[in-house]
């Protein structure tokens, strides 16, 4: 077959496997060969030669036997480049009766693992504090770290992905930690890659840049278990999104265990294609739900342990551990930092840290917990939320798709602010204080029986409580 007849075909590849496949997979594709039935293929590397030969095989042997080649199966070669053994990943020879499958390619694993030493991957150092036995259990975590330690053991897959998600400074990276380090000590010849999905793109744009994508899906798709964390970073970010759903498939075809944190459930994660956002819910979702006062005191007494060995001598006084499980309710983050001020102030002042210390010391912090939320900020929220203009929230206009979101920062504004009726319907351009009664009711009815809804609320009381 000459040269110009395969560009004939590769044309007609493209048009029937659409521009992303043609690019990733037909174009690198050079024909070396056309003999006794078989069609002789050079690729840049054998998990290349596997990828296509599991997914294009059977186009390619279409199209070449359309235009009269007489073509029974494919064999893929790797092309020998200057710094990598020529691992052949030819298909062995499959009986004529069979030869309508795609040609099967050794599989790459193996190659892989030799090639790519743990050295050489690519993820992000981990934490050495943030283990299962430093993470305290409530109730509002308890599912979450019930289900980060299943994975944790490295038995069977049994869903896939594990997505953790919650609101800031819950506990998600924690948890993804401790899954890497239990894996590392119980399973050590497992392949663990923790990554935020800010380093999959930047790691990604760079294998782009320096010609180097093979080698990354090759690394990619060679590990055990992959934790991507804060995956809402990749929304709106079209070529990063793409790759990362090819990488998901390629491991869960493989049976490989996947992690994913985000700040919110799959489904609310805007900007993010429809096609990725089912197929991280189809493993196990979870929630990390905001602490309660049972779960910061217990946090409190965990890490005072900690900081009783770091500051010998110094006291501290009753009641000051629940003070700040009960006015610190915005995130173990902040709640940890309060702590870690408190022990440094009093040990360099040289006194006990009682009631009062704590409060000069944390002021600040006491107050940011103290904000309240405002009919303004409300209002804001739920009108980008909706994607429809603030001043419809005060406005006459009556349509469902206005009228419903201003509903629902009515009963936000019920729920969240101290403020009367009288005083919501003043801030929704002088309503009457039965109208905002009204909204309320409609979408405390509506939450009972729509589910997206009440998802809806919840992510938007989250966002502005947080
Ligand atoms: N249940 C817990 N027990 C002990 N420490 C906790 C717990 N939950 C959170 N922490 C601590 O709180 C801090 C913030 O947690 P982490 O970084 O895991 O939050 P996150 O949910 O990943 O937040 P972000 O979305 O901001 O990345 C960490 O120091 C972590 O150790």
């Amino acid at each position: 077959m000459t040269n110009e007849a395969w560009g004939e075909i590769r044309e007609q590849l493209e048009k029937r496997l659409g521009k992303n496949n043609y690019t990733t997979w037909i174009e690198p594709l050079k024909l070396n060969g056309l003999k006794n039935g078989v069609a002789r293929f050079e690729v840049p590397t054998s998990f290349f030669g596997d990828w296509v030969s599991r997914n294009f095989a059977d186009h390619i042997r279409a199209h070449l036997n359309a235009n009269g080649a007489q073509v029974e199966r494919l064999e893929f070669a790797v092309k020998a480049p200057a710094r990598r053994a020529p691992a052949a990943a030819t298909a062995p020879a499959a009986p004529r009766a069979e030869s309508a499958a795609p040609a099967p390619v050794a599989r790459p694993k193996a190659a892989a693992r030799a090639r790519v030493s743990e050295e050489e991957l690519p993820g992000a150092p981990l934490d050495t504090r943030f283990t299962f036995d430093s993470f305290v259990v409530g109730k509002p975590n308890e599912l979450a770290h019930a289900a980060a330690r299943r994975v944790a053991e490295g038995g069977p897959v049994s869903f896939n992905p594990l997505f953790l998600y919650g609101g800031v400074g819950l506990g998600k990276t924690h948890l993804m930690h401790a899954i890497a380090h239990e894996l590392q000590t119980r399973r050590p010849e497992l392949r663990v890659l923790y990554l935020s999905a800010e380093q999959f793109m930047y790691r990604f744009v760079q294998a782009l840049r320096e010609r180097q994508i093979m080698d990354f899906k090759e690394l990619f798709r060679s590990v055990d278990v992959l934790m991507v964390d804060d995956v809402q970073f990749i929304a709106g970010k079209d070529s990063t999104q793409e790759e990362f759903f090819h990488t998901f498939n390629a491991l869960v075809d493989q049976n490989k265990q996947i992690v994913i944190s985000a700040d919110r459930a799959p489904g609310e994660i805007k900007d993010l294609e429809e096609r990725i956002k089912s197929r991280l819910q189809c493993g196990l979702v979870v929630d990390l739900h905001p602490t309660d006062y049972e779960l910061r005191l217990g946090i409190l007494q965990q890490k005072v342990e900690f900081y009783r060995e770091q500051y010998k001598g110094l006291k501290i006084a009753d009641g000051v551990l629940e003070f700040l499980a009960h006015r610190i309710s915005t995130n173990v983050r902040v709640l940890e930092g309060a702590l870690t001020r408190l022990f440094a102030f009093a040990s360099l002042v040289g006194r006990e840290i009682t009631l009062d210390l704590t409060q000069d010391c944390l002021a600040d912090i006491l107050r940011a917990s103290d904000r309240k939320v405002t009919i303004e900020e409300i209002q804001r929220k739920v009108a980008e939320h909706y994607n429809i203009r603030l001043s419809d929230m005060i406005g006459p206009k009556r349509l469902r798709t206005i009228a419903r979101p201003r509903q629902i920062a009515m009963y936000l504004s019920k729920q969240l602010t101290p403020r009367s009726l009288p005083e919501i319907g003043r801030r929704f351009g002088g309503r009457d204080h039965t109208t905002i009664m009204h909204g309320v009711r409609k979408i405390e009815e509506l939450m009972a029986t729509d589910s997206q809804l009440a998802d809806d609320l919840q992510l938007l009381k989250r966002l502005l409580q947080a």
